[in-house]
């Protein structure tokens, strides 16, 4: 634990980075099975966004992997550590007034609970992206669910590692029915319905 520290007051606020921005901030929590699509949608959402000047930036599992959160595995106790360095960087991109993309398989419903209650209520939207196992095993985009039903890749999920649904997601996509660009279109609505946008 880390003692002597003291919180220093930030100048220019999280309300006055969203005016001068134009728009809100909060973070699109994608959750779903590996190749059900989060890394498709969240970079196809930023896109999106980028083209009506909204500030955006896309936090990616395997991209994150390799960097801040090199080191953790896939054991329950470190896909846990991962999910709640991850909420706490969004929590940083919201404060700064932009839009987190995150694109986490975030298996654990008690961990995502966690980052929504670290974030404020309508700042934190859970994306489900439901596609089903068979379909995602289909898709195959890594050759991983290959190598998980060979036994190459251990606690590998939806094969030998828990995935545990929502429960009560702000949305649904389900992404072995529509096209990217429909998916992307019920984001950016439900944004501007909640006035964020
Ligand atoms: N055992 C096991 N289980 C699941 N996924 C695995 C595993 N080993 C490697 N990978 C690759 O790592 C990506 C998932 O990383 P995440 O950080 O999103 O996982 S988690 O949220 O901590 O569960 C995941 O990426 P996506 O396919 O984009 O989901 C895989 O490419
Ligand atoms: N509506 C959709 N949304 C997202 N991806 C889709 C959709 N329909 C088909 N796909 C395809 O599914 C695959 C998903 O891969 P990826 O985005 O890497 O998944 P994940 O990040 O969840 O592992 C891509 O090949 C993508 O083209």
């Amino acid at each position: 634990m880390s003692t002597n520290i003291v919180w220093h007051q930030v100048t220019v606020d999280k309300a006055e980075r969203r005016k001068k921005n134009g728009h809100g901030s909060a973070v699109l929590w994608f959750t779903g099975l590996s190749g059900s699509g989060k890394s498709t949608l969240a970079n196809a959402v930023d896109r999106a966004l980028l083209d009506r000047n909204a500030r955006s930036y896309v936090l990616d599992g395997d991209n994150i992997r390799h960097g801040l959160n090199q080191g953790l595995g896939f054991s329950a106790a470190d896909r846990t550590e991962n999910i709640r360095r991850i909420g706490e960087v969004a929590k940083l991109f919201v404060d700064s007034g932009q839009f987190a993309l995150t694109a986490f398989i975030s298996p654990f419903r008690e961990d995502r609970n966690k980052v929504r209650t670290l974030i404020e209520e309508k700042e934190f939207i859970e994306i489900h992206v439901r596609c089903s196992l068979e379909e995602c095993e289909r898709r195959d985009p890594k050759g991983l669910y290959e190598k998980a039903r060979q036994g190459v890749i251990p606690e590998f999920t939806g094969v030998s590692s828990p995935y545990e649904e929502p429960l009560a997601p702000e949305l649904i996509i389900d992404t072995d029915r529509e096209t990217v660009e429909e998916s992307v279109a019920k984001v950016i609505s439900l944004l501007e319905e909640e006035g964020l946008l």
